[in-house]
């Protein structure tokens, strides 16, 4: 089972606290990577922790939680091999594994209820990229990055 990598900048911080008993109930290895109250913060410095994370990982994926998740995504792919997807439902979540192989899924934490994040992270960790015509058009996706 992959190993999770979840993180949050003060705005998301009581969601990242309520999901980490869900994932590890669920059997995941869930590595906490901050912060560690609500105190004000800046959501890049988190955002970096957990790609960084996920690019020494193979199997790993990362959790990333802010007030929109709109940031969180901005600065996660910044990094090259970070496919960081925004979802607000377990449809989009699931078409981020399924389609994109995203590795890292953005929450916004004043954007959708805790019980609604619940379903939507769960959805993402147990879906499984299909590759195909998808592999595809990931590596032009790649290609833009070089
Ligand atoms: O980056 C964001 C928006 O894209 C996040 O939602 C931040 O959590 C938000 O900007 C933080 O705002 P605050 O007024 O400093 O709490």
């Amino acid at each position: 089972m992959a190993k999770l990598y979840i993180a949050c900048d003060h705005a998301g911080y009581k969601l990242k606290e309520h999901l980490k008993p869900m994932l590890a109930q669920k059997g995941y290895q869930v590595q906490d990577l901050g912060t560690e109250n609500e105190d004000s913060v800046d959501y890049p410095d988190y955002a970096k922790r957990v790609a960084q994370a996920v690019l020494q990982d193979d199997e790993g994926k990362g959790i990333l939680i802010c007030g929109t998740g709109i940031g969180m995504s901005i600065a996660a792919n910044k990094f090259q091999g970070i496919r960081a997807a925004l979802c607000r439902t377990e449809f989009e979540a699931q078409m981020a594994r399924n389609h994109n192989n995203a590795n890292v899924i953005c929450v916004g934490a004043r954007a959708i209820q805790d019980a609604v994040a619940e379903r939507v992270v769960a959805k993402f960790c147990e879906s499984e990229f299909e590759g195909g015509r998808h592999q595809k058009r990931l590596d032009k996706v790649a290609a833009l990055e070089s």
